[in-house]
């Protein structure tokens, strides 16, 4: 069996970890950063960091409208924190002017959790993971509403802010609000590198 091929979009945010994931997951991980690059790959990873910069530096390298294609064409993406946010049709909280690659059909909200608790960690039931996933969430964003085709893997319950997906797919396309590339569980990129390979 031959292993798939995997870019990290590597623009800005955490791209090592990423790559380490992937690789454990029986993927051949690249880095991803031209035209050329992205047409060698079978699936594309968008990792956390600021959406904001992702937008921004994707048109300056020439390579929003490509991914939007390859995504329109029904490549495989994996968006976490910040990619989940690319990954959205729709924002709330964005800067003036903020775009994003889109292809899941929901709303998210930028830097949902507040202040307080924009922060935290907790252990996530996942539909289609055997065991609680620990989950990191730095400044990430939740799931605000989303359309009918999207299936709501993950929700997170906070309180009287409510109960909210975490992580969602479309397809192809699997988005977390939090980080999964940190820490030593790779089930979320497993999963992932699965349905990629399922797909080839
Ligand atoms: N850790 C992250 O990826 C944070 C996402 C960031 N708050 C954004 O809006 O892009």
């Amino acid at each position: 069996m031959s292993a798939v091929r995997v870019g990290v979009l590597s623009l800005q945010g955490d791209v090592r970890e990423h790559l380490r994931m992937l690789e454990e997951s029986g993927a051949t991980a690249i880095t991803v950063r031209r035209v050329g690059e992205l047409e060698s790959v079978d699936a594309l990873v968008v990792p956390g960091g600021e959406s904001t910069t992702i937008d921004k530096l994707s048109r300056a390298f020439d390579l929003r409208d490509p991914i939007r294609q390859r995504i329109t064409e029904g490549m495989p993406v994996l968006g976490t924190c910040a990619g989940m946010i690319m990954l959205a049709d729709r924002i709330v909280g964005g800067i003036a002017g903020q775009q994003t690659f889109g292809g899941i059909d929901m709303t998210v909200r930028r830097n949902a959790f507040g202040r307080q608790i924009d922060s935290f960690e907790t252990d996530l039931e996942v539909d289609g993971l055997d065991e609680p996933l620990h989950a990191v969430f730095i400044r990430g964003p939740w799931v605000e509403s989303c359309g009918a085709g999207v299936e709501v893997l993950a929700t997170v319950d906070r309180g009287e802010a409510g109960v909210h997906p975490v992580v969602v797919r479309h397809g192809p396309l699997l988005a977390a609000s939090f980080h999964p590339e940190l820490g030593t569980d790779h089930r979320l990129h497993q999963m992932f590198v699965d349905d990629v390979r399922a797909r080839a």
